[in-house]
């Protein structure tokens, strides 16, 4: 019976997604737009949904709305077990190889994300093809923003989505209508729909009906300017097509993890000295790589909580992901300040460690290989392990050495030294010191 036609399906949803795999967002501007549902059949059956397209976003993330609307927020919707700390390694480079969506900065992997996002565009029964054009603008929120890096992403645009955002950051900031933090993703899994497909055209078994309002229209328009929006599209034959996806320009911001991050090489006992300083209780190990996974603690004075992080150990060549090398990394690039940690004992009695002053001067390269003024922060040194034969010298040495920058002797695992140090790290970030470390600032051999 030619009378009895099912609707067309309704439009794949734009999703965000929130996975501790990335990185890289510092801030950036989305266009994005959900693709049109599918036009209504003469067949008696009901055309299929339009896949979803996730864009997956780190941990953190915070959404600003510049325009349009977020159509629905779903919680913790799937749970992946992707942890990238337990395997070193299979960080953020090793996620679009296995198929996940992540975008990122690195402009040497567009080309990968992009045909990982192709392969999500296995429309059944909806009408043309997925619509979404991404651009980006990183604009770091702690370190300068020089280091811009921009690039865009579209597919098959058409007509509902051909506008490129790329808007400046003043623009955005002049921009009235700005919400700001509709939403946050703080939790792996947690997803956010950004974008709502298109509802689907009526069948003709509706015809002659007028067309009920699609749930994607913005609310304030009218059966009849819905409509009238149809028809000015210069399409008569409007009732079995599908609806346009919603679209929606937005904003996302990396919040920093942690107010202090302890930089130290491996074994120096930045896991020891988070458990000294505070709450936490990291683990302690007498070998490298103890720590595989940020520690967070929490300091509290009387005004002033901050949050530190005990990482994973820096290692010579971590910028080329060395050792726990980008993970690492980036992970400095979301706090304020900087405690380097050193081991005043690594290079005494035959040990095979190196001295504290090549400590910190491998450190400093390190953060700077992977982004330049990276270690441009207000820092301190803690010289830790002064509970060792020997180590007095090493300190007089190291103070010598390296002048002018906050200096706390500790011995972390006895609990030494400590309430300066933390009267030192409330200093660091309420801004009273602002010391910065630089190799210019260390006499080396
Ligand atoms: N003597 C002495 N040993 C310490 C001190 N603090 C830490 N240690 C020891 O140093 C070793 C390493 O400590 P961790 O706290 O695990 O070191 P880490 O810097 O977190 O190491 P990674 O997680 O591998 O980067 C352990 O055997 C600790 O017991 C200290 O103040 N004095
Ligand atoms: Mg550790």
């Amino acid at each position: 019976d030619p009378m009895v036609g099912g609707n067309g399906g309704r439009g794949g949803d734009v999703i965000l997604e929130c996975s501790p795999t990335v990185w890289d967002f510092s801030g950036l501007q989305h266009h994005v737009a959900a693709n049109k549902g599918g036009p209504g059949t003469s067949k008696n059956m009901i055309g299929t949904r339009g896949e979803n397209k996730v864009v997956y976003v780190p941990v953190g993330t915070v959404l600003h709305l510049i325009e349009g609307e977020i159509p629905t927020i779903i919680e913790n919707f799937s749970s992946t077990d992707l942890d990238p700390w337990e395997i070193p390694g299979t960080l953020v480079d090793d996620i679009s190889k296995s198929n996940q969506g992540s975008v990122y900065n690195d402009p040497n992997v567009v080309a990968e994300v992009e045909s990982v996002l192709r392969t999500d565009y296995s429309l059944a029964q909806t009408e043309g093809p997925m619509e979404m054009s991404i651009s980006m603008k990183q604009t770091t929120q702690v370190a300068s923003t020089d280091a811009l890096s921009q690039f865009s992403l579209s597919y098959n645009t058409s007509k509902i989505c051909t506008k490129e955002e790329t808007a400046d950051k003043e623009e955005i900031e002049e921009t009235e209508q700005m919400k700001y933090n509709v939403a946050e993703l703080t939790e792996q899994g947690q997803q956010i729909i950004v974008a709502r497909g298109g509802e689907g055209g009526l069948g003709n078994v509706s015809a002659g009906k007028f067309p009920k309002k699609p749930k994607s229209m913005s609310p304030g328009v009218d059966k009849d300017n819905t409509f009238d929006v149809e028809v000015s599209d210069g399409d008569q034959s409007s009732l079995s097509k599908g609806f346009p996806g919603s679209e929606s320009v937005l904003m996302l911001e990396l919040k920093s993890i942690a107010d202090v991050s302890l930089v130290g090489m491996p074994n120096a006992g930045k896991s020891t000295l988070l458990g000294a300083i505070s709450r936490a209780k990291p683990t302690v190990g007498h070998y490298a790589f103890t720590t595989l996974r940020p520690n967070l603690g929490n300091l509290n004075y009387d005004d002033l909580s901050i949050t530190v992080a005990d990482v994973p150990g820096l290692i010579k060549g971590a910028h080329e992901n060395r050792g726990l090398g980008h993970a690492f990394l980036r992970h400095i690039e979301r706090t304020k300040v900087l405690a380097y940690v050193v081991d005043l004992a690594a290079a005494l009695d035959g040990r095979k460690g190196i001295p504290p002053w090549e400590q910190l001067k491998d450190l400093i390269l390190e953060l700077e290989y992977h982004q330049e003024g990276l270690s441009d922060r207000p820092s301190l040194i803690v010289a830790n392990k002064i509970d060792e034969n020997g180590t007095e010298e090493v300190y007089e040495e190291l103070k010598r050495r390296v002048p002018g920058v906050p200096m706390f002797p500790v011995c972390a695992v006895l609990e030494e030294g400590i309430p300066e140090l933390k009267t030192g790290l409330k200093g660091l970030v309420n801004g009273e010191i602002s010391t910065r470390l630089s190799l210019d600032g260390i006499l080396l051999d």
